[in-house]
C-alpha cells in the first residue's frame, strides 16, 4: 500500500513573494488526490516542496515518520526513492529509445542484472501499452506516448507516491481520457497514493478520491471528491465549473466589487443542478482499486462533519447494506436516503476500525466571499465550520427525526 503524505503548515516564498502559505492536508495511502488551482498559484511549487527539491520556510511534509523538510542529506536521499514523478513533458532523453529511457533509473539506482532490467522495463511498458515501442526515440511518438513512457520511467522503481504534474497538458480530450484510464488502472494495480496537478476539469470531476484546490496564496479547500464537486464556495465552484465569472480573474484575483457583482447576477440565472460525475472505475478484469474500501470507511467517519450536499452524494455511493448498517434505508418514498435512526458513523461496529488517518479538513473563508446573501437555516460548513462531538444532536439533512410526525 502506498504511504500517507503529512503536510502541516507549509509555507513558501521566493524572495518577497510568498507562493502560499499554511498549507495542511494529508494525502491518504494509496488513493488519488487531485491538486486545482489557477496557473501560477504555485501548484508544481507543492510537488517540489513534497519530494525535498524546494525547501519551504515553515512547517512540515512527513512522510513515514521522517519530516523531509529538516531531515538530513542521507534521509531525503532514501525518501525520496518512494518516489515516482511524472514530469509535464514526460521529461525523455531525446537521444535515447524508450527502452534505454525507462530503464535508466534502474541502472542508476539498483544493481540489478540487465537481465533483471529487461523484465522490470518490459513489464511496465505492458502495463502502459507501450509494449513494441521499445526502439522508439521520443521524438518519433505521440504526446500520449511520451506521457506514458514518461509514466513507465516513474514507475521502474516501485514507487509509493507518485506525482502528476499535469498528466494531460497537450493532450486531446479522447488521449486524456484515455490516460485518466490508466492512472485509475495503476492505481488499481500498485496501490500507491497519486497526486494529480491539473487544470483539467474532466479529470477533476473523475479521476480523484480527494480533491484541493489553491487561490490567492492559500489551500482553500482539501477533502473528499464529494465535497468539492458539491461546493457554493465561489473560488471552487467557479473554477470547477469554468466560468470567467467570479473571483478568479485573468491574473489571479479580480477586483472584489467586480466579482461580486456577476456572481449577483449568476445567482438570478437559471444553471441547472450541477451533477457529480460519477468516478473512473477500473477496466474489467484488472484487479479493483483496494483503496476505494479504505476511503470508503475514512468518509463515513468523516461524514457528519461534512456539507449536507456532500453527504447526499456520499450515500449514494453506498449499497443498500452499507446504508443499512449506517442507519439509513434506500430509495423509498421519494426522498432518498431516508435516515430510519441515528446516524452511527462513529458507533460500535461500523465503520469498521480503521488505521487511516483522517484527512483535516482544513477550510479557509473565500479571499472573494460570496456577498451579500440571506442567512441561511444552517451556516454553510466552509463558513467557519467546525466538527460537532458525535454525541451531540445531528443536524436533521435527511427528513425528519425518527418519531417526529
Ligand atoms: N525557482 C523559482 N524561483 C523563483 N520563483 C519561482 C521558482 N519556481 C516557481 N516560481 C514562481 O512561483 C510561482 C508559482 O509557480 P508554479 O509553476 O508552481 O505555478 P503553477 O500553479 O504550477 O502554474 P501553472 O498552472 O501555470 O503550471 C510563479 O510565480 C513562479 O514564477
Amino acid at each position: 500500500m502506498g504511504v500517507e503524505v503529512v503536510v502541516d503548515g507549509l509555507s513558501k516564498s521566493f524572495g518577497a513573494q510568498t507562493i502560499w502559505r499554511d498549507v495542511t492536508l494529508t494525502l491518504p495511502p494509496g488513493e488519488i488526490s487531485v491538486l486545482l488551482g489557477p496557473s501560477g498559484t504555485g501548484k508544481s511549487v507543492f510537488l517540489k516542496s513534497l519530494v525535498g527539491l524546494l525547501k519551504p520556510e515553515s512547517g512540515r511534509v512527513v512522510i513515514n515518520g521522517v519530516d523531509i523538510c529538516t531531515c538530513s542529506e542521507r534521509k531525503l536521499y532514501e525518501i525520496r526513492k518512494l518516489f515516482g514523478v511524472l514530469f509535464q513533458d514526460g521529461a525523455l532523453f531525446g537521444s535515447m529509445n524508450l527502452y534505454d529511457n525507462i530503464a535508466f533509473p534502474l541502472r542508476e539506482h539498483t544493481r540489478k542484472s540487465e537481465a533483471e532490467i529487461r523484465n522490470v522495463v518490459l513489464e511496465k511498458m505492458e502495463m502502459v501499452g507501450l509494449l513494441g515501442a521499445e526502439e522508439k526515440v521520443p521524438g518519433e511518438i505521440s504526446g500520449g506516448m511520451r506521457k506514458r513512457a514518461g509514466l513507465a520511467r516513474a514507475l521502474v522503481l516501485d514507487p509509493e507516491i507518485i506525482l502528476f504534474d499535469e498528466p494531460d497538458s497537450g493532450l486531446d480530450p479522447v488521449r486524456t481520457a484515455l490516460l485518466n484510464q490508466l492512472i485509475v488502472d495503476l492505481n488499481a494495480q500498485i496501490d500507491a497514493t497519486f497526486l494529480i496537478v491539473t487544470h483539467d476539469i474532466n479529470t477533476a470531476r473523475t479521476v480523484p478520491d480527494n480533491i484541493g484546490m489553491l487561490f490567492s496564496r492559500n489551500l482553500v479547500m482539501f477533502g473528499p471528491r464529494e465535497v468539492l464537486l458539491t461546493s457554493t464556495e465561489p473560488v471552487v465552484e467557479q473554477f470547477l465549473n469554468g466560468r470567467p465569472q467570479g473571483p478568479i480573474g485573468m491574473s489571479e484575483e479580480k477586483d472584489a466589487a467586480q466579482a461580486a457583482a456577476e456572481l449577483a447576477q449568476l445567482r438570478g440565472a437559471d444553471l441547472g443542478v450541477p451533477q457529480i460525475m460519477p468516478q473512473l472505475e477500473v477496466t474489467p478484469g484488472l484487479p479493483d482499486r483496494t483503496a476505494v474500501g479504505r476511503r470508503k470507511d475514512r468518509v463515513l467517519r468523516q461524514l457528519h462533519t461534512l456539507a449536507p450536499a456532500a453527504q447526499q452524494e456520499i450515500l449514494k455511493t453506498l449499497t443498500p447494506e452499507e446504508l443499512a448498517r449506517c442507519g439509513f434505508a434506500g430509495p423509498a418514498t421519494g426522498v432518498w436516503p431516508q435516515r430510519t435512526e441515528p446516524v452511527q458513523v462513529r458507533g460500535p461496529g461500523w465503520p469498521p476500525a480503521a488505521d487511516v488517518a483522517e484527512v483535516p479538513q482544513r477550510v479557509r473563508p473565500s479571499p472573494r466571499p460570496r456577498q451579500p446573501e440571506p442567512a441561511p437555516a444552517e451556516p454553510p460548513w466552509h463558513a467557519g465550520y467546525r466538527p460537532e462531538p458525535a454525541e451531540q444532536p445531528r443536524r436533521r439533512w435527511f427528513g425528519r427525526k425518527r418519531g417526529e410526525p
